[in-house]
């Protein structure tokens, strides 16, 4: 099969880990640049160049599409989908993961855990939107925040609406969401692959952090899920639309708790920790969906 790798940086180790992997199961790859594509569009149908040439004949498209560069790289996957080439994850999947709350509201609806969430078009009510989370402590995110800038622990009612209030002053978008002290400071990441957990791994924060993002300091060990949480994580990729995606859950007293699902995770954490051949596994899952 010919295969597409939508990256921006062929040396990657998550786009070196694909490449790798479908060149031993006997697949041509092709790392292709989202950004430098254009897109055609006219009656006799949709078409891809890039640079000087049309892109033709793929079987399939893996898009590793960075968070800056969602709008761009969305369209690109949905030009391939137009032209009847299987992608790993939708368009459509790859831009509801994109977004902390549409994200949330989407695994609301098939009533998969997660930490109770606020939301609110900057409401001056503060007392009421923290005591709607639960009260205090309550952890508030900047919806374009990431690795996990911007999301902050509020420790008590006082210091929760002032920073909520400021956020506000700012007209910075921000969820206020239940703090789930039990979690311990770390959390899980799932890495689903056609609707089964391939791999992993619990993150755990350095001391005095709550947040257990590895840029933020965490170490990652590998993890044995209970089924509750690989049922969760599963239904949690399902319902975002997901072929391949990064689930992370709390651990809490009522259970696995979903924060958020991750259309492009990262390799390199994964298969260190866990030791398993994920890229490969990806290959696999387009060796099942696409029949020529
Ligand atoms: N409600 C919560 N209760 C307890 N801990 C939380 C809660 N929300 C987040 N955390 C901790 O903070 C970390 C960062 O939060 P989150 O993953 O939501 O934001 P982010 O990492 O900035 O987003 P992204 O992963 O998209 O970059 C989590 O991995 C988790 O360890
Ligand atoms: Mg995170
Ligand atoms: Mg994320």
């Amino acid at each position: 099969m010919k295969i597409a790798i939508l990256s921006r940086n062929p040396q990657l180790y998550s786009t070196r880990r694909l490449v790798e992997a479908a060149e031993k199961h006997g697949h041509e790859a092709h790392v292709i640049n989202h950004l430098l594509c254009n897109i055609e569009i006219e009656q006799k149908g949709p078409s891809l160049f890039y640079g000087a040439d049309y892109l033709e004949g793929f079987d399939a498209v893996i898009p590793r599409v960075g968070a800056s560069v969602t709008f761009y790289g969305t369209a690109v996957v949905r030009q391939f989908e137009m032209m009847n080439v299987f992608s790993v994850n939708s368009s459509r999947g790859i831009v509801h993961s994109r977004d902390k709350l549409r994200c949330l509201q989407v695994l609301s609806k098939e009533g998969i855990g997660l930490p109770k969430t606020v939301f609110t078009n900057y409401s001056r009510n503060v007392e009421h939107v923290v005591s709607s989370a639960g009260g205090a402590p309550v952890v508030l995110k900047l919806l374009e925040g990431t690795q996990g800038l911007g999301v902050v622990l509020a420790e008590n009612q006082n210091a929760a609406q002032s920073v909520l209030e400021a956020f506000n002053g700012l007209k910075a978008r921000v969820i206020v969401q239940e703090f789930i002290k039990e979690a311990g400071g770390a959390d899980i990441r799932a890495f689903v692959v056609d609707g089964e957990v391939v791999g992993a791994m619990k993150r755990q924060g350095k001391e005095g952090e709550f947040r257990s993002n590895l840029h933020r300091g965490g170490t990652a060990t590998i993890l044995q899920l209970t089924e509750e949480e690989k049922r969760t994580a599963i239904k949690a990729a399902e319902a975002v639309g997901l072929g391949v995606a990064g689930v992370d859950l709390l651990q809490s007293s009522r259970g696995p708790l979903v924060l958020e699902v991750n259309s492009s995770p990262g390799l390199e954490g994964i298969e260190r920790a866990t030791g398993v051949d994920i890229a490969g596994k990806i290959i696999a899952f387009i060796e099942k969906s696409v029949t020529r």
